[in-house]
Parts: structure tokens; C-alpha cells; sequence
């Protein structure tokens, strides 16, 4: 026997609940945090954060996949939907349709999992895909389903799925455990383990022809979202992305047997890291707010674009900070203008200034 999928006792995994117990403690507690920081921003500002944080995701659950999307067009999608306004560009089909999928998923985070759901995230992702088979419903092909690397004729296989013609009951099965798990998971304190469990199942059955793994970590979010009785919005696939093959490394060490503590772990640890980064993420946004609004009115357009560069950015910042050479390049000034505005924002609080002559570096005061 090579796969999970074919043992007899197949689904019934096998770890102890309570081997995850400090996970889930930190989990809620991370979690509580996290709503807290949340909840001291006004309304407006908490959609715009909510924004991001989609858009952020959106964009890194794609990259997984190695497909690079537009995030303006990402963050102008996910605007649109939540009714506000946008700068009206054409944003592509993909972009739209993993916008939608995350937008459906953080609005309908409390119903109960369906196939219909699953089959309209699937057409959501792969909108505007020419080569596939199966837009909207479970992968019906007779090929072997697997994942595969490496070069044509040379690959490693490194799953195969159960055939086609199984999959409509393995995903019967699936749903049926996902709903029954709702409350017993939360009564047994097993939120994370069961969010877990569920994205490991999901991939090992690999219903559909692709997007797979992006339906799988929804998923997994939508676990997540249902034990805390509110959307989680945590970086999952930020962090996933920032060690890929640790996360392919766990699904092929944890796809053979039903045995998965190990890939329990892994993915309550990649958990808390998530919600660590989108804490980081939502303070720095309440950063970036608070900037905006101490130095509105005093700042030039050139000074503007600048501080825009940087936050965009993101948390980790300009790297090494900002050189007066930098400057120049994003505001276009001569090297005189240059040296005003940036002495100017330094007056005025808006910058930091470290170092001397070329090795003088400039970072936003927040
Ligand atoms: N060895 C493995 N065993 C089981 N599942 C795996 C293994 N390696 C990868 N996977 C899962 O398969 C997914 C890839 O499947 P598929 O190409 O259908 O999904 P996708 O959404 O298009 O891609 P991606 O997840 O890379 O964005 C991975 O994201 C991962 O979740």
C-alpha cells in the first residue's frame, strides 16, 4: 500500500488531541489579540484593513502557485465588493477570481461546508482557464491524478490522489466529517487540529483538475474562522510561502500513513506564526494611518510618493532605509530638491534620519 487513501481504515487518521493543547491555548489567546487590535480602529478604517489583509492573502495563496497576480488589481476587486470605491481598472480574471473566492469565503465562514460552495470557489479560481477539463465540478479524467516535479521524463511523483471515479464519495465523506466536526471540535478544544486534519484530508483526496491546494487552505481558514466564531484574516499562505517546500516536505511525509501528528504540528506551529505576522501587519497599518493623518497638508507631492513607496513596502520596511539616491529616483527631484524635502521631513517629524554624508539613511518615524 503507497497512499493514505488506500489503507483500510482509511479516513480515520490517527494523533492525540491533546498532544496540540499549548497550540490551541496560544491560538485563541493570539486570536483575542488580534480582535482587540482590531477593535480599537473605527469602522471605516477596519474595512480597509480587512482590505488587506484579504488582498494580502489573495495575492500570497496564488504564489504558492507560482502565478505573480496584480495586487492594485487584487485590492481594487476585493474594494468593489465590499461596495467601495475603485479607480475603475480592468482587473483580470484571475485576480477577480480569487478575490471572489476570498471575499465568499470571509462572508460565509459560519455555513456549513457544501459541494456547491467547493465547485463555485473552483470556477471562481480558475476563471478565464481554457485547459482545463472540469471548471466547476470534481475532476472527472481517467489519468492518475498526481503531484509531480521535476523535468518531463525524469519526474518524482510525489502523490497520486484516488482515481476520478471515487472521488464524489470520498468528498461526500469529507463534507460529512468537516460539518460533523464543527462543534465536537470545539467541545474537545481541537480547533487547530481540526483545521489541520482537515486541509491534509482535502489535498490527499485532490478533488478537482487544479487549485487544489488554494480550495484546501480556504478551507482551512474557514475551520479556523468557524471555531472563533468570526473570520481569522491570518497570513496563512504568507507564511506557508515563505518556506514552500517545508510545506510540501509535510504533506509528503504525513500522505502514506494515517498516522499525522507530524503534520499536525507543522501546521499549528505555521498557524501561530500567521496570526504573529498579520499582528505585525495590522499594527503597522495603524501606523501607517496614524501617519497620514499627523502629517496631512504638510507634506509635497514628491514627499507624498515617497512615504507612499515605503509603505508599500510593507512591515519589513525600506531595506537598509531610504538614501537621499533613492529619493531622487522615486520623486524625480534634482539632487537640491532632494536634499530640502528630506531635510524638511526630518523637521517635521516625518522622518528618522541615521548616519552621516553617503551612508545617511532615512526611515519613516512610526
Ligand atoms: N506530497 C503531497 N501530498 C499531498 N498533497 C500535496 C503534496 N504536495 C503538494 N500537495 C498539495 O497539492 C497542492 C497543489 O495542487 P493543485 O496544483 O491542484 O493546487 P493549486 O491551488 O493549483 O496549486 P497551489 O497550491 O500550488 O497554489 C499544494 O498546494 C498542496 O496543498
Amino acid at each position: 500500500m503507497t497512499w493514505n487513501w488506500q489503507h483500510t481504515n482509511w479516513p480515520q487518521f490517527i494523533y492525540n488531541t491533546e498532544d496540540f493543547k499549548e497550540h490551541e491555548l496560544q491560538f485563541f489567546e493570539k486570536a483575542g489579540m488580534l480582535n482587540g487590535s482590531i477593535q480599537h480602529i473605527d469602522q471605516a478604517d477596519q474595512t480597509l484593513i480587512t482590505i488587506d489583509l484579504i488582498s494580502n492573502e489573495a495575492f500570497k495563496t496564488s504564489e504558492i502557485e507560482g502565478e505573480l497576480l496584480n495586487r492594485d488589481s487584487l485590492q481594487s476587486s476585493i474594494r468593489r465588493q465590499f461596495g467601495l470605491q475603485t479607480d475603475y481598472r480592468r482587473v483580470e480574471p484571475a485576480e477577480q477570481g480569487i478575490a471572489e473566492m476570498m471575499v465568499h469565503l470571509y462572508r460565509n465562514y459560519h455555513t456549513p461546508l457544501d459541494k456547491e460552495t467547493l465547485c463555485l470557489w473552483h470556477k471562481m479560481i480558475t476563471n478565464g482557464r481554457m485547459d482545463l477539463k472540469n471548471i466547476g465540478t470534481y475532476r472527472t479524467h481517467e489519468d492518475p491524478m498526481q503531484v509531480v516535479s521535476g523535468p518531463m521524463g525524469r519526474e518524482i511523483i510525489h502523490f497520486e490522489a484516488p482515481p476520478s471515479s471515487r472521488i464524489p464519495e470520498e468528498m461526500s465523506g469529507f463534507i460529512r466529517w468537516f460539518n460533523d466536526t464543527e462543534r465536537s471540535g470545539r467541545k474537545e478544544g481541537a480547533s487547530l487540529v481540526r483545521a489541520a486534519v482537515a486541509h491534509l484530508y482535502f489535498e490527499c483526496i485532490h478533488p478537482f483538475e487544479d487549485g487544489n491546494g488554494r480550495v484546501g487552505r480556504g478551507i482551512s481558514e474557514k475551520s479556523l474562522s468557524q471555531s472563533l466564531g468570526r473570520p481569522t484574516l491570518i497570513a496563512l499562505s504568507h507564511i506557508i510561502v515563505e518556506n514552500k517546500k517545508g510545506y510540501y516536505q509535510a504533506l509528503e511525509r504525513n500522505n502514506r500513513g494515517l498516522e499525522i501528528s507530524d503534520w499536525i504540528s507543522y501546521f499549528c506551529d505555521t498557524v501561530l506564526k500567521a496570526q504573529d505576522h498579520t499582528q505585525q501587519t495590522i499594527n503597522f497599518i495603524i501606523q501607517k494611518g496614524k501617519f497620514y493623518k499627523q502629517f496631512e497638508g504638510k507634506l509635497n507631492e514628491r514627499q507624498l510618493k515617497v512615504v507612499d513607496q515605503i509603505f508599500r513596502e510593507g512591515v519589513k520596511g525600506f531595506k537598509g532605509g531610504l538614501s537621499a539616491k533613492n529619493y531622487r529616483s522615486i520623486s524625480g527631484a534634482p539632487s537640491a530638491t532632494a536634499t530640502r524635502d528630506l531635510t524638511k521631513m526630518v523637521k517635521v517629524g516625518a522622518l528618522k534620519k541615521t548616519g552621516e554624508l553617503k551612508s545617511t539613511r532615512y526611515f519613516l518615524n512610526i
